[in-house]
């Protein structure tokens, strides 16, 4: 393995029209790590994606994937990606399917190898056009590590599934990751990528606002979250308590984002509001709020599940 990155964005810019899917990128994707990019809907992930596999060029900037451009990485066979429409495929059995995509790489994996990392060995002779959709997206994960690549590169790949076959999807990736492999992935499942990934890029308008591990961007927000029974007390004094950044009222419990836990919880205590008091660390959910307030109101976005 090398040292040189797997994959450079230098200042890269993309409009279509007058959105700028990507405003200024730099970002080093090292090889051998696993990279979330989290952001809502439209915030330009599947943009980023699309330039970095040459499939859009960048207004201005550069990107180098693998030392040379993104079209030499593909064309050598070097990168597996998974975007987000598959064309369904009928007939075939899942060992052929894999079969037939390994054979136009030059030096694929042995396709027994792409089954057993995609948790598909005992569906191998299952025809494509029979399986549920968690064992579908594992057949284009399979379709993607084909080729063997150095880096694979997926496009919110578990959007479509429930809790059990995202689970299993994850299995399977972290087997490939752990062979020392590069993985790209784009997100808007908050806990997905604080689960699956090494590092979180959080992308907000096309521009970098966070990056970092889960643990670096919770620290970095900073703070705490204290909350209580309000047990019918009023709770207008509550934004004055020292540390407190914001008040959220949910029924009778009050809870609290603040910088300084220890002041607010003495104050509340000098108040005797303390029923059923919990201090947690910040949720990477109140991280990313603050790191993308604001942006959030329009029709096209949505919230981060
Ligand atoms: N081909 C295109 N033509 C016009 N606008 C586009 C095109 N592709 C993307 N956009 C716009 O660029 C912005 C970024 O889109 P992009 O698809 O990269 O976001 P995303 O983070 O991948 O979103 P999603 O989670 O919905 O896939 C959005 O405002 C989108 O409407």
């Amino acid at each position: 393995m090398t040292n040189e990155p797997a994959a450079v964005f230098e200042a890269v810019t993309k409009s279509y029209g007058s959105v700028r899917a990507a405003d200024g990128l730099d970002l080093t994707v090292r090889r051998g790590e696993t990279l979330a990019l989290l952001g809502r809907n439209g915030a330009g992930k599947s943009t980023a994606i699309s330039m970095l596999l040459g499939l859009d060029t960048p207004d201005s900037g550069r990107i180098s994937l693998l030392g040379g451009t993104p079209e030499q990485a593909v064309l050598a066979g070097r990168i597996g990606a998974m975007l987000q429409e598959g064309r369904a495929v009928s007939r075939v059995t899942v060992r052929e399917l894999v079969g037939f995509v390994a054979r136009t790489y030059p030096a694929p994996l042995p396709v027994s190898d792409a089954l057993a990392l995609a948790g598909l060995t005992a569906l191998a002779d299952r025809r494509v056009d029979r399986l549920s959709g968690g064992q579908a997206q594992r057949v284009r994960f399979a379709v993607a590590l084909a080729g063997d690549p150095e880096l694979i590169v997926l496009d919110e790949p578990t959007s479509a599934l429930d809790v059990e076959a995202r689970a299993e999807f994850w299995e399977a990736m972290h087997g490939y990751a752990r062979r020392g492999n590069t993985v790209l992935f784009s997100t808007h499942y908050l806990e997905e990528a604080d689960t699956a990934a090494d590092r979180i890029v959080v992308l907000d308008a096309g521009r970098i606002v966070a990056d970092g591990t889960s643990e670096e961007l919770k620290r970095a927000a900073g703070g705490a979250v204290v909350s209580f029974d309000l047990a019918g007390a009023p709770s207008a004094y509550l934004s004055d308590l020292p540390g407190v950044t914001e008040v959220e009222i949910r029924g009778d419990r009050a809870r609290l984002r603040t910088d300084d836990s220890d002041g607010t919880v003495r104050a509340l205590a000098a108040r005797d509001a303390i029923r059923g008091l919990e201090v947690a660390p910040l949720a990477l959910n109140d991280v990313f709020l603050s790191l993308t307030r604001g942006r959030a109101a329009t029709p096209e976005t949505e919230p981060v599940r």
